[in-house]
């Protein structure tokens, strides 16, 4: 037997891909923000965040991880980590010799006062934002080994002989932007002869194993893209013969399976939970010469898995691959799961022993590699507990109801089509040309959220809780009249997040304590899990609403998150088809927008920002995606009366897509991101047209820049260039929950200034 690479491997391995780096009470968070704020230093932030790294590492040791990853840490975003490692550095960061290298990296991640940052766009299928690289402003060069140093410390502090965890050359040149197509090869002869000094450099420091992470081989690559990866994983192999490379698939089983097996690498990693590996290992067999790392544990998901099922399909990989050549492992990095259900004291024990997180999924590997290697018998005790756990919540009370949907007999189409119905609502709503508004959120200040802190400790009580809430809805109230806004919003200060929020007042799902996971550089979610089945208990959004209406003559849209992205940004059951639960989502917004709409709330704005990014990695599955969240929103949002304008809004998306199922969603108003896309999302609408009225965001919510009322009046133009100016809304890219008051405002004022300034102009030509 050949294997490629210094180490054989003679028995059966555990590993894993990654760790979460916020720490089990989010202590990264915290040391980033000190240090953004300026009340720590750079060397404190370095100092503190290690901590937190090193106590990652051990408990991955402790649990007898075999292959523990290095260099998956990161102070903000692994891509960003890469682009940065390879000088990979936009022109506008690069000039000033003041700033130290790390201040660079964040003002690449978050932009300063006179240069916009990189754009932020979804890694793949998750809830987790890279910042694109872009490759037009630097000629590579490598500027710091990271993953070396990640290894020396690992092996220095806790004698770890760690595994370098490295974005692959494939997947980081594809994700990035600011080339043609014709230019990838280009950009691999620069980038490859980097890596190979990295992994040379690794190896000379006595590293073993490499995994490379290459998730782009589930999307389809081009002939051309093809040819370039074996040329990539032919020279590496030529010239680090030595260093074992684990290319490292996840998210959906490999596209060109044949080709990807094939490459010369020690081994290949496949996600054995999300697409069909097992199926393509069957039919297409695996090199002999190679080791598999097998994703058996769902990195994406928080259920305890049945150790007897997982045990098996282990078996029936080991048919085709022998046992040793076995690595078992996590679907995909850890990443995307909070730390630990040890911290959630609160939580019913039927729940709590059905769940995994990090930490219980590594030990689940631990239990799977002592099954394997020593025999089925060694860990039965272990296989009962799990099915005993997972029986025990499917007969308790959370999944007594069979679950039945009776969403079929709803009307899914509005009464009358969209011209019809927008004619009746402008003559309601009465709004000038190029009226402008804000897409929910506004500031959650430290005293919000101590407020909710205080009320959650019992501190205060649940009235004054509320009468603080309705205190902040009325300040906004009255400055967005002060501002001279079209459309209002009541801020959403209530809520946690838009879909946690919603989480706890809708039967079936429960929120947790702790369980945070990363979304985008110190910024976290608490998504909530979905145990049972879902549906309506009492309005959620009705009271806030119709109080913020109460204050003023303008209109005051209602707010609620659409049930597309509730799905996509909660932990499913997985006892039930997912599209089933979507449905159950939908068919109970329906009776909060239904509530909505009977109590006077004329404009509902139901937002789906995730809807872009829960699109399958694989082509063939979109339609079906499509049609079913198409469906859910239309059930959602289709019994109000033609009067009722909904909108919809959505972020950080690449529309070309999925133009027609935008449209098909049937909202009056789509609001959508742009400004950091610098405006390629235009074009999607100089390619299709596009009949109903939309606002594309006109400034960058995520920096907190004040934008000029120039720029945002070139922004308006630039979009009315191809949008006809009667269809046009002007309002910011995104939610303002992140922004501080004075900013927000600020950038408000002249958003309505440049829409003012835009509708003279507009009027004068039309006078004319
Ligand atoms: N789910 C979701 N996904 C999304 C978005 C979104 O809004 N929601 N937006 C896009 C961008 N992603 C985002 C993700 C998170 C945040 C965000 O602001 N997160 C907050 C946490 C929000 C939250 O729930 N806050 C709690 C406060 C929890 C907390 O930190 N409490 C402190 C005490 C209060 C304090 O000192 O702040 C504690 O427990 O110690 C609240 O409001 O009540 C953060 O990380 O800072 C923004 C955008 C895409 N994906
Ligand atoms: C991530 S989309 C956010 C929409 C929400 N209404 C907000 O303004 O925060
Ligand atoms: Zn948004």
């Amino acid at each position: 037997m050949k294997i490629i690479g210094g180490s054989i491997v003679t028995n059966v391995k555990s590993s894993n891909l990654g760790y979460p780096r916020i720490g089990e009470q989010r202590e990264w968070k915290r040391e980033l923000e000190k240090f953004w704020g300026g009340d720590i230093t750079e060397e404190e932030l370095l100092q503190n965040t290690k901590s937190v790294r090193l106590a990652g590492l051990r408990k991955q040791q402790e649990r007898g991880i075999d292959l523990i990853p290095v260099g998956d840490f990161s102070l903000y975003d692994h891509v960003l980590d890469t682009s940065v490692m390879f000088g990979v550095i936009p022109k506008r960061f690069q000039e000033d010799c003041s700033r130290t290298p790390l201040e660079t990296y964040f003002a690449i991640a978050r932009g300063m006062e006179n240069a916009v940052a990189s754009e932020m766009t979804k890694w793949f299928n998750t809830n987790y934002h890279y910042i694109v690289p872009e490759f037009n402003e630097s000629k590579p060069a490598l500027k710091e080994n990271r993953p070396l140093a990640c290894y020396k410390e690992a092996k220095e502090e806790l004698g770890i002989e760690g595994k370098p965890v490295i974005l692959g050359p494939i997947t980081f040149i594809k994700l990035g932007k600011g080339y043609e197509k014709e230019e990838f090869p280009r950009l691999v002869k620069e980038l490859l002869p980097l890596y190979i000094q990295v992994l040379q450099e690794l190896k000379a420091a006595g590293v073993t194993w490499v995994q490379l992470d290459e998730p782009i081989f589930s999307t389809k690559l081009s002939e051309s893209e093809l040819y370039q990866t074996k040329h990539v994983y032919e020279t590496i192999a030529e010239e680090v013969p030595e260093i074992d490379i684990i290319i490292q698939t996840y998210f959906e089983s490999i596209s060109s399976y044949e080709e990807i097996v094939n490459l010369p690498a020690a081994a290949v990693g496949l996600d054995f939970v999300h697409g069909d590996s097992l199926e393509l290992l069957r039919q297409y067999g695996f090199p002999n010469d190679k080791i598999l790392a097998a994703g058996i544990i769902d990195g994406r998901n928080v259920w305890r898995q049945n150790l007897n099922d997982q045990l098996e399909l282990l078996e029936s990989v080991s048919q085709i691959v022998d046992k040793e050549r076995l690595i078992v492992q996590p679907s995909c990095s850890l990443l995307h799961v909070p730390v630990t259900t040890t911290t959630e004291i609160t939580l019913d024990p039927v729940i709590k022993d059905a769940l995994s997180f990090a930490d219980e999924k590594l030990d689940e590997i631990a239990i799977l590699v002592n099954g394997l290697k020593n025999g089925k018998e060694r860990i039965t005790t272990k296989i009962e507990e799990s099915i005993n756990a997972i029986e025990k919540l499917n007969n308790s009370k959370y999944r007594e109801q069979v679950h039945q949907s009776d969403s079929s007999k709803l009307n899914v189409d509005r009464d009358l089509p969209f011209k019809e119905r927008i004619a009746i609502q402008k003559e309601r709503l009465r709004l000038p040309l190029l009226p402008t508004t804000t897409i929910g959120s506004l500031p959650q200040t430290t005293e919000v959220r101590t407020q909710r802190l205080n009320w959650r400790r019992g501190d205060i009580t649940d009235l004054e809780y509320e009468h603080y809430i309705k205190k902040e809805i009325e300040k906004w109230i009255n400055i967005q009249e002060d501002i001279g806004l079209d459309v209002l919003v009541h801020g959403e200060f209530e809520r946690t997040d838009m879909v946690e929020y919603f989480g706890e007042k809708l039967n079936g799902f429960l929120v947790t304590k702790s369980g945070w996971v990363q979304s985008y550089g110190s910024r976290c979610v608490k998504p909530p899990i979905i145990f049972g089945d879902v549906s309506f208990n009492k309005p959620m959004t009705v009271k806030e609403s119709v109080y913020a209406q109460s204050l003023t003559e303008k209109k005051v849209k209602g707010m609620l998150t659409g049930p597309v992205t509730i799905l996509n940004w909660s932990f499913v059951r997985d006892d039930i088809s997912r599209f089933d639960v979507l449905d159950e989502i939908a068919a109970a917004l329906r009776k909060e927008i239904e509530e909505l709409e009977r109590n006077g709330v004329k404009i509902i704005q139901v937002d789906e920002p995730a809807l872009r990014e829960g699109l399958p990695l694989k082509e063939e599955k979109w339609q079906e995606y499509l049609d079913r969240a198409v469906h859910a929103f239309r059930l959602a949002t289709a019994s109000v009366d033609n009067s009722t304008q909904i909108h919809t809004h959505m972020c950080y998306s690449n529309f070309q897509d999925i133009f027609e199922a935008i449209s098909a969603l049937d909202a009056d108003v789509i609001s959508i991101e742009t400004s950091r896309s610098h405006g390629e999302l235009i074009s999607a609408f100089e390619e299709n047209t596009y009949e109903k009225e939309i606002g594309l965001g006109v400034y960058d919510i995520h920096s907190p820049r004040v934008p000029s009322i120039d720029e945002i009046r070139s922004n308006i133009n630039r979009a009315l260039k191809t949008i006809p100016f009667n269809q046009f809304w002007i309002n910011p890219d995104c939610g303002l929950k992140t922004r501080q008051e004075a900013e927000t405002i600020a950038a408000l004022k002249n958003m309505v200034e440049a829409a003012k300034e835009t509708r003279e102009s507009l009027l004068a030509v039309q006078t004319n």
